[in-house]
């Protein structure tokens, strides 16, 4: 496909992780580079990637929607090559850009794999790509990247979890369904990146409140007049506050209140990473069986047919012609407007 501007190459850009027991460590230790985070903490996360053998699914599950990318575009008639970097791990954005670069692609349509605004899960990935640009040197100035908006409210994914939320709902026994109380959780982080999160003029906290939308439009979809909202995985110490209530402490809470059964919707993930199957199934699993709690978890939408239709859709809309910016759509990894999203320096 050729269009004025157009592009030839998509990237999917992901988080990363281990691919086996010795890259645990470094892994970790480049995920939590001047970040603060307690050496207690990554021994502990350290353990949970070593009770999965030391190998994150992540990158499986990456590679298995590349593979779904590559043949859908192909089935539209799109001939781009897909290619994959991380920030943390193995092939990081940098090897990746060399490789796109050797192959004589210069314009290229990034996908994040976090649906959110916020510096984690956004500016994050544009400092990503100008890391992968500098490593590229004067080479770079042939090069555009182009970020893909946010898609945290696409149609797509709205019924997308609304499907998953049913499929979980199902899986508790008949006389608990109607009682069950449905729980979206997202990743926590910080609540001063939360207030960061977002051009300023629009006050912060983007993404907890994207996370409420997006969590309010899958309940709607699946017929839910209420939900609650909870985070997981927090990692900085007790004395820095972070978006709350933790989920285990939510579990206790509603077994208190008499709810008899949850459904867990971890709508914050788009796959069935470390922080989905270690937190949840297990984690919260345990929890909820200690209390006697009914309690199913909603999968997660990245290997669903739709999303793939959605990356698709995102990408066409690129090539067919100047699109107006969105939230999350950058190039060359240039923040989305000034100021937004930016880091907070974190005590170490
Ligand atoms: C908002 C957000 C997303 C969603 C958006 C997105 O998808 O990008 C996300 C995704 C993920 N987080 C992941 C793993 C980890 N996150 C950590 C640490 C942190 N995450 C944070 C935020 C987020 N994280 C923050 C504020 C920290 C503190 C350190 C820092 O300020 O950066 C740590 C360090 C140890 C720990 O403390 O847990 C690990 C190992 C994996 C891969 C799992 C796998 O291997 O399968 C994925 C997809
Ligand atoms: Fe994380």
């Amino acid at each position: 496909m050729s269009v004025e501007g157009g592009f030839d190459a998509v990237m999917v850009l992901s988080f990363g992780g281990p691919d086996k027991p010795a890259d645990v460590r470094p892994f970790l230790e480049n995920v939590t580079r001047g970040r603060g985070v307690p050496p207690e903490r990554l021994d502990e996360v350290a353990e949970h990637y070593h009770h999965f053998g030391g190998v994150s699914p992540i990158n499986a599950l990456n590679k298995q929607m590349i593979g779904s990318l590559e043949t859908e575009l192909g089935r539209v008639g799109i001939d781009l090559p897909v290619y994959f970097g991380n920030r943390n791990w193995h092939p990081m954005i940098e090897e990746t850009l060399e490789q796109i670069y050797a192959d004589g692609h210069r314009r290229v349509l990034v996908f994040p794999t976090s649906a959110w605004g916020g510096y984690s899960g956004c500016r994050q990935y544009d400092e990503d790509i100008r890391r992968g640009l500098d490593a590229l040197g004067d080479r770079a100035d042939s090069m555009v990247l182009r970020k893909l908006p946010q898609y945290w409210d696409h149609p797509a994914m709205t019924a997308s979890w609304a499907d998953s939320i049913r499929a979980a709902s199902a899986e508790l026994p008949p006389e608990l369904r109607d009682e069950a109380r449905l729980i979206f959780t997202a990743h926590s982080i910080p609540d001063s990146a939360d207030r960061a999160a977002g051009p300023p003029q629009d006050g912060g906290r983007l993404y907890s409140r994207q996370v409420a939308d997006a969590s309010r439009l899958a309940a709607t979809a699946a017929g839910f007049s209420s939900f609650d909202q909870v985070w997981q995985s927090r990692s900085g110490p007790a004395r820095i506050p972070w978006l709350d209530p933790d989920i285990c402490d939510h579990l206790d809470d509603v077994a208190a209140q008499g709810v008899l059964a949850v459904i867990v919707c971890p709508i914050g993930f788009v796959s069935d990473h470390l922080e989905v199957v270690w937190d949840l199934d297990n984690e919260g699993l345990d929890k909820a069986n200690e209390l006697g709690l009914g309690y199913a978890r909603a999968k997660t939408v990245g290997t669903d047919p739709r999303f793939i239709t959605m990356i698709v859709e995102l990408i066409g809309e690129q090539l067919a012609g100047p699109v107006a910016f969105r939230q999350g759509m950058t190039d060359n990894g240039a923040p989305c407007a000034v100021g937004c999203c930016e880091p907070v320096r974190r005590p170490a």
